[in-house]
């Protein structure tokens, strides 16, 4: 399998001089579902965010099928962002004031494509959505909230998305039920999914697991078992426990 995400000697330091990333080289494989673990600190964050282009790594290189974001300057990385790049995070990041299928299309409109309204309904059809069209998020639960952002993320067919705690706030069936979906469009429409998450229950329903310490790769766990990360998290240092633990 080729890789459609991968970072090359991936270094970043903050102002402050605090080093997040310390030489971090990983490759994600098209249609797979990888969970990024480690202790609190030890950079999963800042390894989305810079795999993701949404911010600039201090040194090394990153690959999004195929093109080089480290060498591609803001404006057209903000574009390749708005249609290759898929996001879910822990606070939903939905537009209150938009409706489920307006948030839903707000990439590609962003992108400047038009949406395929039949396309777009099919995809909150299968996320369960599809009679909360016209609704407003506040009107939602967590678990339709994040399926939202799941469906936002998909409908501009990415290479990959990206998902930071997306069960962070989530209660433990809306958390299986956003992690069964993930799986799910992995497994069954090919899609690639690479998700921070602090717990090993989550994890657990990816493909494999990379384990980070200190900004650097601590090593990683191919079909990984609830218990088996958790026994890998204890040995480097981690108080394990979550939502779903
Ligand atoms: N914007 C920033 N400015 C300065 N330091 C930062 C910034 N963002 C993160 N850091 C520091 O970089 C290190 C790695 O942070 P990061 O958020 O990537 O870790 P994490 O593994 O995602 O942590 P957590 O599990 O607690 O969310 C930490 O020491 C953090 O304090």
């Amino acid at each position: 399998m080729t890789d459609i995400v991968r970072v090359e000697e991936l270094y970043k330091t903050y102002e402050g001089g605090v080093t997040a990333l310390d030489g971090v080289t990983a490759g994600f494989a098209a249609g797979s579902f990888t969970a990024v673990m480690g202790p609190s600190g030890s950079g999963k964050s800042t390894l989305l965010q810079c795999a993701a282009g949404l911010d600039r790594p201090t040194g090394g290189r990153v690959f999004i099928d195929g093109t080089e974001l480290t060498a591609t300057k803001d404006t057209p990385m903000t574009k390749f962002r708005r249609t290759r790049v898929g996001f879910v995070f822990q606070d939903y990041n939905l537009l209150p004031s938009l409706t489920v299928e307006q948030n839903t299309v707000l990439s590609l409109r962003l992108a400047g494509r038009r949406p395929d309204r039949t396309r777009v309904h099919a995809v909150l059809d299968r996320l369960g959505l599809g009679d909360r069209l016209h609704e407003l998020p506040e009107r939602l639960s967590g678990g339709q909230r994040q399926r939202v952002a799941v469906a936002r993320a998909l409908v501009t067919e990415p290479a990959v998305i990206f998902a930071d705690e997306p069960t962070g706030a989530l209660d433990l069936r809306s958390a299986r039920e956003v992690l069964t979906l993930l799986r799910s469009i992995v497994h069954d429409h090919g899609r690639t999914v690479v998700m921070v998450t602090h717990d090993p229950v989550a994890a657990a329903y990816a493909d494999s697991v990379v384990f980070l310490a200190d900004g650097r790769l601590a090593g990683s766990l191919r079909a990984p078992t609830a218990d088996a990360v958790a026994e890998r998290l204890a040995h480097l240092g981690d108080r394990v426990g979550g939502v779903l633990a």
